[in-house]
């Protein structure tokens, strides 16, 4: 009578009088009535388990929960040894729940009796939790192959890569490269398995190991393992991934040749012979190691990951990732904020902590300075390679462009912040200042306006002219400006529209920016700023992207450490840190700047 009583108020209650909700849903198996096993009650760790022996090995299915309010408890997983699944070890730790709750009210803790005799009963006092919301997802997790593996390329971004994707609850992913199909394939899958975290059934396991991508063997292996492998590989421009590489190995042999005699056979670049045999110049070649990769897997199984926009816009690349993994897009930008002084997006909660967190010291480090000279010679070797690159994949990666003059979007203003002029001699300044604004017109052709701000000691003496802090000029000066202010009339010879308004002043002071119509503002800074004096207010409905080489990166957060420019933090939309470019004029200091990519 009590039971029926018991089943009675459990089935037609409209809900338990004990809240419980799952955070990981899952549908036990029925409960075994043979089931003969001991629950023990853990109450220091919340959780119920049950002591089991797997392959000779002690081990235990666990059942953790948490209470959440005066009524409510949370059951938070279930972990059941693979060989003992289906058998209802859960629906056992499950009930367990159910008895520990009900012991504090008295009808049912005479009811619960029963359920020794009647336990597979255990099925319909289960409905209550069934109908929260968790049907279809098995609630023990397991160890299992991967799902998807991330297969290069070393210096691509693999780590940002993985370290991003651990926020998606739906991800268990391996931390540490494993190498089993390039180096411990003989060890077997089953070893391979149980590096593997474990993971909720749906949840999708990853690993990354960037030197699958190019090794010989690694597709076939993978392929023997599972068709149906999704397959992520992480590119960047291949000359700078080189020149990564390359610094990683200096900084673990400091006494290696330099870059250029590896790069070239016979050490020397003029015969332009690149060494393909060398590894940081071979993994370059994508398009060579992806016919491997086709020979086995469809294009479409492989997802190609732009390395350069995991910098400028982490949460775009990663929507496109968790779809491409089948995942419901739950990592966004807000997940991340650009680290002024790291120079690239980190996380504000990384998996397991609630302190903002970037990646270590050896990501994004400063590159070892390489001639531009090398550097075209290697665009150049690599442009068909690319290009085949681009035709097999579908995709346009940019670096056939030069990146130097990848336009921003049309509506951008641009300000310019430099103190190119840091050479020798005024004429060689002027040189200097002639061509990279010649480059600049080309790249900014797209600018509404563009706004130049110099500030330099050898441009100190047109500036001498512009007494006025922060006079403005358009169109060109008087005669005496004219011949004074050479720099300046270039400038706006080449650069004057009806769109566009040019701000000068000889010291880096107040600033404001009247650029009303315009939605976003590029700053571009290549020089230092001097703290405490600036000021740049920007308007709130526009947005500031803000880009600079690395050797100013930190001017710009000084720029946005001062004095009522925090207010405007807010309209900052994209830092680009990366992309860094060398402009070469012929004179002794190579001039580095920096033209980001724009996540706007
Ligand atoms: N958010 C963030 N933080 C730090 N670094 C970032 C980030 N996103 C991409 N990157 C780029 O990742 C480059 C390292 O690539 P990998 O992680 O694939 O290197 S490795 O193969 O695992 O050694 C690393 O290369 P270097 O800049 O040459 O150090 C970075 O440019």
């Amino acid at each position: 009578m009590a039971l029926q009583k018991l089943i009675f108020r459990v089935i037609i209650s409209p809900r338990p009088f004990v809240n419980i909700s799952k955070k990981h849903g899952c549908a036990f198996s029925v409960l075994h009535s043979d089931l003969n096993m001991q629950v023990e009650h853990d109450r220091t760790n919340s959780c119920f388990f049950i002591r089991l022996v797997v392959e000779g090995k002690l081990d235990k299915a666990v059942l953790r929960y948490k209470f959440t309010g005066k009524n409510g408890i949370d059951l938070l997983s279930t972990d059941v040894p693979e060989s003992f699944r289906g058998k209802g070890v859960a629906a056992l730790l499950s009930k367990e729940v159910w008895l520990g709750l009900i012991t504090s009210k008295r009808s049912f803790r005479d009811s619960s009796r029963n359920f020794s005799l009647f336990s597979s009963l255990w099925w319909f006092v289960r409905a209550p939790v069934a109908q929260i919301n968790h049907v279809g997802r098995g609630c023990a997790t397991s160890r299992r192959l991967p799902q998807g593996i991330i297969i290069g390329v070393k210096k691509g971004g693999t780590r940002a890569l993985l370290e991003f994707l651990r926020l998606h609850p739906d991800i268990r992913a391996l931390g540490s490269e494993p190498h089993f199909f390039d180096r411990h394939y003989s060890r077997g899958l089953n070893w391979y398995r149980s590096l593997m975290p474990k993971a909720l059934e749906g949840q999708v396991v990853l690993e990354k190991t960037p030197r699958y991508y190019v090794t010989v063997e690694s597709p076939n292996r993978i392929h023997t393992m599972s068709r149906e492998v999704k397959l992520i590989v992480v590119v960047r421009d291949p000359v700078t991934r080189a020149i990564s590489d390359y610094t990683q190995i200096l900084s673990k042999s400091p006494s290696v040749p330099t870059f250029e005699t590896l790069a070239f056979r016979n050490g020397t670049e003029e015969k332009f012979e690149v060494d393909t045999l060398w590894s940081p110049i071979s993994i370059g070649l994508y398009a060579l190691h992806l016919e491997r990769w086709l020979a086995y897997f469809p294009i479409e199984q492989i997802h190609f990951f732009h390395g350069e926009r995991l910098v400028s816009n982490p949460a775009g690349e990663l929507g496109r990732v968790q779809d491409f993994l089948g995942l419901q897009k739950i990592i966004t930008d807000k997940h991340f904020y650009f680290n002024m002084t790291k120079g690239f997006p980190c996380l504000k909660k990384p998996e397991g902590s609630s302190k903002p967190h970037c990646l270590g010291k050896t990501k994004g480090r400063p590159h070892v300075d390489i001639h531009p000279q090398v550097i075209r010679r290697l665009k150049l070797f690599y442009q068909p390679h690319n290009l085949r690159f681009y035709h097999m994949t579908g995709q346009d990666f940019g670096w056939l462009r030069n990146p130097e003059f990848s336009p921003p979007p049309t509506g951008t203003a641009v300000m310019y912040i430099s103190h190119i002029c840091s050479v020798k001699s005024s004429s060689n300044c002027f040189c200097l200042i002639r061509s990279f604004f010649s480059m600049f017109r080309r790249l900014y052709l797209n600018s509404r306006m563009v706004l130049v701000y110099l500030f330099s000691a050898v441009t100190a003496e047109p500036m001498q002219v512009a007494k006025e802090p922060h006079a403005r000029l358009e169109g060109r000066g008087n005669g005496q400006r004219e011949k004074k202010m050479p720099v300046w009339n270039f400038l706006m010879r080449n650069f004057s529209s009806p769109d566009s308004q040019m701000y000068w002043t000889s010291r880096l002071s107040f600033m404001l920016l009247l650029l009303k119509r315009m939605q976003y503002v590029c700053l571009v800074v290549t020089g230092p700023v001097q703290k405490g004096l600036t000021t740049f207010l920007v308007p709130s409905h526009q947005k500031l992207v803000v880009t600079a080489d690395r050797a100013h990166a930190n001017a710009t957060s000084t720029v946005f450490r001062l004095r009522h420019c925090t207010a405007n933090l807010h309209n900052l939309v994209a830092f680009s840190g990366q992309a860094e470019h060398q402009w070469w004029m012929g004179t002794s200091d190579p001039v580095r700047f920096h033209v980001g990519y724009y996540s706007i």
